[in-house]
Formats: structure tokens, C-alpha cells, sequence
């Protein structure tokens, strides 16, 4: 990969930004932190109450980006140093929030205060403050298809229109208020209404992202080694430790619902674009014919995700089964997988979004963005590092007998 070139088209040094990112310490904060570290001049304010994921970036102070990135350990709950931080940045990124389906039903009220109510003030600062806002929303806010409410053998669910996400058309389509499933969704949606309307009404310069199931390496944890070992992460992670452990993966209803996965760093070469088109262009292209321009990014709302990877959960486990074997040399078992109930998974009030495909029409004309990577390929690489970060650590803790420290 060529090393980014820090100078703009003529030739004239790019002024570093100073960006204050909440939510650093998290799976996509600690990849955004990576790569603006060492692809770009900007600086980075890191906020967030953890920090082990991004440690290796703190550390040691001798580090060539030392000076670029300072962490601060803040709960934008009730810190009054955020709006101090918002201030001395150009651009702010907010990452921070619960996103893991099994706090969605269990843990409604924080899910519903952290998606929404703690990221007003984030919104309120960078408006009163002339700020730049790129706000990470979801793909969860368009819910079901139109075409999960039409016959099973209907036609009409092979037509593009009666499935495909569009950022300017599809309607977003929740269940019931008792599928709690969904208060992530409609906190996540009020929160990209409220950043529009301070668009419309009052000049904030915006951009939300909606990731479409990003995955990859440091993606949450593994229960019982580096997270509580009651804990359900999402499901590369769950599906990681079931093969870690030699345990049948565990599959949702069957596993017949449907979404596209996209690796990490294809997905954090879009979020640079949004950030400085620019820079990007001028380390991967030749082509000089593309202009600085956030204001590309401005106003967007964007799908970010990878609509070739496409796969049922069940093919997915599969996949994931014979990846892991060849990066690990175990045999698969003779019994890959088995099916739960999502009550008996997730308890009461879980539903599911039947399938997702991102429109790509909105990045590819903005941004010219396009994803990589295919699914074998960022599974063997993730697996890869889930097996060398944690079999030893897996194997340590089932050899203990229970109840030993
Ligand atoms: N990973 C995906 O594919 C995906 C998909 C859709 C949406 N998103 C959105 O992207 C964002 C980041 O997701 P992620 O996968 O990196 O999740 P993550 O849980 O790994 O990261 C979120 C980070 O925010 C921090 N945080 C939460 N509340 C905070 C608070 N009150 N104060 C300070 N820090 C706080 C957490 O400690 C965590 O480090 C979230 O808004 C999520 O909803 C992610
Ligand atoms: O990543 C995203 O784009 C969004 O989707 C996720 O939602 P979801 O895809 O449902 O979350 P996962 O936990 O990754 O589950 C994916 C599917 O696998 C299933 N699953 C999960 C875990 C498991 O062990 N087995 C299993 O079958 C789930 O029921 C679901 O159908 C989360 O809501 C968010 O992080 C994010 O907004």
C-alpha cells in the first residue's frame, strides 16, 4: 500500500485536523484510530470510558504518532470536559453507544438512553459550535424488508425493490413495541431525524453512517477470556468462541435470516473518504482529477456495507466452520452446528431483520467508494487472529478445574 501522500494537489502541506472521536476505544474506533495514525497528519482527541483496544496505539510514548493522539477517559454521560473537547476539534465522530442485540431486550432503557439521549449534547455542541458531526447510526434503522410481509413463495420477493436498502427511499419498519428488539432501531432512527433537522433548521454540517454488519479483528469479546463470561457478543464473536472451544455453533431460529458482512478495513477506507476525500485519493490513485472535498461528504447519509457477501447465518456458520479448521489444522466436529430458540437465546421481545442489502448508488456517486474484500477472505484473516489472539487463553481456561482462579 502506498504510504499517504501529506501534501494536497498543489503540492501544499494538508493541514492535520483535529478530530474528537467518542466511542474510540471500541471495535471500529480502535480500526479508525489505526489507520488515521498511519495513513494521515490529524490528530486525534480518543474518548471513551475503556482503552485496551486502542493500548497499542498509547503505547509506548516513543511511537512516531505519539503526539497525534491523546486518550481521555470520559463517560459523555455526565462530563462536562465534553463540550471543551467538541470545541478544540474541527470534526467530531461519535461512536459511542450499545450496539449488541443482546442488551436490546434485556437492558432496553440504557439501550434506548445511549443512542439517544447521550448523544444530544454531542449533536447540541457541534451545532452551537459551527462543528462538523459524522454520527455512526445503523442499518437496523430500515428493519424488515417490504418483502418479509409478502407470501413466502411470492414472486414479487425476487425484485430488487422489495428488499434492497436505500438511504432516500425505504421505509423503516419495525415490530411491535413489546419486540424490545427494536428500541435500538428507533433510537438510532430519532437520533438521525434530530441531526437532519439541525442540518435543515440550523446549518450543522453532518454526515450518518450506517454500517451494515462491519466485522473483523477486536470485534467484542470472548466470553469468559476477555469479556464476562455470561456475555452474548454478536455473532462473529459468538461463533468465534463456539469454534475456540469445540462447541456446536449455535444457530437463532435456524439461522435463515440474511445479511451481508463487510470487512473492517474496506469499510474504514470509506469512513476516510468521509472524513478527507483528498488524502485518500492522492495515496491509492494517480488520478488528480478529484478535488478535496468534505463537502462530498456533507449532508449524506450513507450505506456502508459490502452487498456481494451476502449469506444466510447457517451459511455463514459453515463458512466460518471450514475457514477455522484450515487456519487452526482441527478437524471440523462431527456436529457443526445446532439450533436454539431466540427465547432461549435472547429471551423475550427478540425479533430480526430478515435481510439486508445495501444500495450503493449514494457512496459510489459521492465518494466513489467500492468494497473488496470477500467473505472466505476477511474470515480467513479474522479467524486467523481470533485463533492466535485467543486458543492458548481458551485452552488455559477449560483445563482449569471450576471455581479455581
Ligand atoms: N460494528 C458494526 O458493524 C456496527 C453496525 C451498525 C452500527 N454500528 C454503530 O457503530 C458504532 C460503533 O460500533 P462498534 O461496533 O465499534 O461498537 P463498540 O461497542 O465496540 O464501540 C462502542 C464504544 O463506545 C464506548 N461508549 C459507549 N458508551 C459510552 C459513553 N457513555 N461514554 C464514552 N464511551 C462510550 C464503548 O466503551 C465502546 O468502546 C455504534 O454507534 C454502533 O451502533 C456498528
Ligand atoms: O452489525 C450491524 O450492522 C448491526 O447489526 C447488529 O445486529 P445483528 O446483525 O442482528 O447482530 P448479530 O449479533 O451480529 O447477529 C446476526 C444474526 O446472527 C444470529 N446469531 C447470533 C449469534 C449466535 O450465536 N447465533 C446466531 O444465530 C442473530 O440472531 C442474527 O440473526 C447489531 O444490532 C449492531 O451492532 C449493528 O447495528
Amino acid at each position: 500500500m502506498a504510504s499517504a501522500a501529506r501534501v494536497d494537489l498543489d503540492g501544499k502541506p494538508i493541514k492535520p485536523l483535529t478530530i474528537c472521536m467518542i466511542g474510540a476505544g471500541g471495535f471500529i474506533g480502535s480500526h479508525l484510530c489505526e489507520k488515521l495514525m498511519a495513513e494521515t497528519p490529524h490528530k486525534v482527541l480518543a474518548l471513551d470510558v475503556y482503552n485496551d483496544k486502542i493500548k497499542h496505539l498509547l503505547e509506548p510514548d516513543t511511537a512516531e504518532w505519539a503526539d497525534r493522539i491523546q486518550f481521555h477517559r470520559i463517560n459523555i454521560k455526565h462530563d462536562s470536559r465534553l463540550e471543551g473537547l467538541i470545541k478544540m476539534a474541527d470534526l467530531t465522530i461519535n461512536l459511542a453507544a450499545i450496539c449488541t442485540p443482546a442488551d436490546y431486550n434485556t437492558r432496553p432503557l440504557d439501550t434506548i438512553y445511549s443512542n439517544f439521549i447521550d448523544a444530544l449534547p454531542v449533536v447540541k455542541y457541534c451545532s452551537e459550535n459551527g462543528k462538523r458531526l459524522i454520527h455512526f447510526s445503523t442499518c437496523e434503522v430500515y428493519g424488515k424488508t417490504i418483502g418479509s410481509f409478502l407470501p413466502k413463495d411470492s414472486p414479487l420477493r425476487q425484485e430488487p425493490e422489495y428488499y434492497v436498502l436505500k438511504e432516500d427511499s425505504s421505509p423503516c419498519i419495525f415490530g411491535s413495541i413489546e419486540k424490545q428488539r427494536w428500541s435500538y432501531a428507533c433510537a438510532k432512527q430519532l437520533i438521525e431525524r434530530l441531526i437532519y433537522a439541525e442540518g435543515a433548521e440550523n446549518g450543522l454540517e453532518f454526515t450518518i453512517v450506517r454500517p451494515f454488519n462491519w466485522i473483523g479483528p477486536r470485534m467484542d469479546f470472548i466470553p469468559g477470556i476477555d469479556g464476562p463470561s455470561e456475555g452474548v457478543p454478536r455473532v462473529l464473536a459468538c461463533f468465534s468462541n463456539n469454534l475456540l472451544r469445540r462447541e456446536p455453533l449455535k444457530l437463532v431460529d435456524g439461522g435463515e435470516s440474511q445479511r451481508t458482512f463487510i470487512y473492517i478495513k474496506d469499510a474504514i477506507e470509506a469512513v476516510l473518504l468521509m472524513i478527507c476525500l483528498h488524502l485518500v485519493l492522492l495515496a491509492y490513485n494517480d488520478d488528480n482529477s478529484s478535488q478535496e472535498n468534505p463537502a462530498r461528504a456533507n449532508g449524506h447519509i450513507f450505506n456502508v456495507g459490502n452487498p456481494n457477501n451476502e449469506v444466510t447465518v447457517r451459511q455463514l456458520a459453515e463458512m466460518m466452520t471450514e475457514v477455522y479448521s484450515k487456519v487452526s489444522g482441527e478437524p471440523t466436529l462431527d456436529v457443526p452446528t445446532v439450533d436454539i430458540s431466540s427465547k432461549e437465546f435472547y429471551g423475550v421481545g427478540y425479533d430480526d431483520s430478515d435481510k439486508r442489502i445495501p444500495d450503493m448508488t449514494i457512496i459510489n456517486r459521492q465518494l466513489g467508494w467500492n468494497p473488496k474484500t470477500s467473505l472466505w477472505d476477511l474470515l480467513e484473516s479474522t479467524l486467523t487472529y481470533q485463533h492466535r489472539t485467543y486458543a492458548e487463553a481458551i485452552k488455559k481456561a477449560i483445563a482449569k478445574p471450576a471455581g479455581t482462579n
